[in-house]
Parts: C-alpha cells; sequence; structure tokens
C-alpha cells in the first residue's frame, strides 16, 4: 500500500533521515519507534510533503507521490494526525471534523465516523478547546479520516494522554483497521501501546532503522533499551 525507498530528509545542510526504506500493505499497522529526536516527526512531515526530501521511490497504493504538494498526497490516499493534535480550539467538534473534508473529494462526514467515535457525536456542538485530551485525539483521529486515506499516519497519538485513555485510543485504531482495512503508520514511545495495535515494530535512532520485528516475535527488553536514555 504504501512503499518508501532511499528517503532522505535534510534541515538546510544537517541531514536527519538517512536513507531509510520501508513498506506496509494493505490492513497492516505499522509501529515506529524511537526516543525523542531521533527523527519520526520528521519522518511523517517528509511523507506528507510538508518538509522537502529525496527518494528513489514512493507510492501509495502504487501510485507514485515523490515530489508531490500535500494535497495531492491526500487526494492519493495519505492522512496525518500530527503530533500535539493541532485541533481547532474555538471551533466546536462538528466544525473541526470538517476541516478535513477541505482537502477531500467529498463533502460530507462519512457515515461511519460518528459510530467509531459516538463521544463526537455527543460533543458535537462544543468547542475543540473544551475537549479532554483523548477526546482531542480522538477529533484528529476523526478529522484525518474524512479523506477515507488509505494510509493514516499518526505521530505520537499518545503524547500527554493518561494511561486508561491511551487503551482506548488502541481500541479505536484497531477498529479502524477493521472498518476500513487501510494501512496504519504510527510512531510512538510507549510500547505497551505499540504491542496491542501494531503487526510490525520498527525502531528509528538518529534517522536510521536498527531494528525491526513482527510483534509476535518482539523482544522486549531490546526495545525498551532502545528507547530509553
Ligand atoms: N526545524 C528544524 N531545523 C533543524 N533541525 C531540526 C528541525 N526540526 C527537527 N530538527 C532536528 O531533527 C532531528 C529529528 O527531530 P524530530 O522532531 O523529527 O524527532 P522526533 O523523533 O519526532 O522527536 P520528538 O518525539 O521529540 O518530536 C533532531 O535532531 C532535531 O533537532
Amino acid at each position: 500500500m504504501i512503499e518508501i525507498e532511499d528517503l532522505t530528509v535534510s534541515y538546510g545542510q544537517s541531514e536527519v533521515i538517512h536513507g531509510i526504506s520501508f513498506s506496509a500493505v494493505k490492513n497492516e499497522t505499522l509501529a515506529i519507534m524511537g526516543r525523542n529526536g531521533m527523527g519520526k516527526t520528521t519522518l511523517f512531515k517528509s511523507l506528507m510533503g510538508i518538509l522537502p526530501s529525496k527518494c528513489k521511490k514512493a507510492t501509495v497504493d502504487g501510485v507514485d507521490i515523490a515530489g508531490n504538494e500535500t494535497f495531492q498526497r491526500v487526494h492519493k490516499g495519505l492522512a496525518y494526525v500530527p503530533q500535539g493534535r493541532m485541533i481547532f480550539p474555538t471551533m466546536t467538534v462538528q466544525e473541526n471534523i470538517e476541516t478535513g473534508l477541505e482537502k477531500s473529494k467529498s463533502r460530507q462526514i462519512p457515515e461511519d465516523i460518528y459510530a467509531l467515535f459516538p463521544v463526537l457525536y455527543d460533543m458535537r456542538g462544543r468547542k475543540g478547546g473544551n475537549l479532554s485530551g483523548g477526546q482531542q485525539q480522538q477529533l484528529a483521529i476523526a478529522r484525518a479520516l474524512v479523506t477515507n486515506p488509505k494510509v493514516l499516519l499518526l505521530d505520537e497519538p499518545t503524547e500527554g494522554i493518561q494511561p486508561s485513555i491511551i487503551k482506548d485510543i488502541a481500541k479505536v485504531l484497531n477498529e479502524i483497521r477493521k472498518m476500513r482495512e487501510i494501512t496504519i503508520i504510527v510512531s510512538e514511545q510507549v510500547l505497551s501501546f505499540t504491542m496491542e495495535i501494531a503487526d510490525r515494530i520498527i525502531v528509528i535512532d538518529k534517522g536510521n532503522f536498527i531494528h525491526e520485528n513482527k510483534r509476535s516475535e518482539v523482544d522486549a527488553a531490546k526495545i525498551k533499551g532502545y528507547l530509553s536514555v
């Protein structure tokens, strides 16, 4: 569903992502794990075309996205939930979701959105800023899903969210995969969370992929070693 080959990203003269390659198939959840500053956000922003990058190959569902602007990548099936959620605090929940439609071909919020997030339906008239952290994360995911993506990127969705709510986010991501059969790529530092959702875990360190395992074969102690300072 998504194939990236030899991706390099730089800030000016400083190269931060050093030629990484990966792919993920339909209905797969891939977790990219690493400590702060290892390049997760840079990777996701480059995949969305927010940051310039170089690569040998970048495709979504077989369609070339290399060099494309963000809106073109969204049309071709990529969606992004940024770190920190970036919802609009003074807009209502419904208005926040509708902003996701601006880059979509459709004008209507898909029917399954409120089925996936009943709490957002109940709160659709409330201001986004009045929602809890977990609810704001659900709102950010809902906003990304209205474009009916083939590949959903989520940058550290558990950041700043309390442990009991982290479980709800895991549940919702598993539900999304079941309902939509999409590819989910998530960047994370919380191993217990990725073990609930991911089929495969890759560790990123200083802009290189240094370790990869299927969930069933994960050596938790080893990954925790990579994630601790
Ligand atoms: N605008 C920028 N200009 C220059 N260097 C940057 C910029 N943004 C990030 N970097 C550097 O790029 C590297 C990767 O940062 P990035 O934010 O992608 O990491 P991250 O794994 O997402 O970490 P975090 O979890 O803290 O967001 C770091 O060394 C960082 O200092």
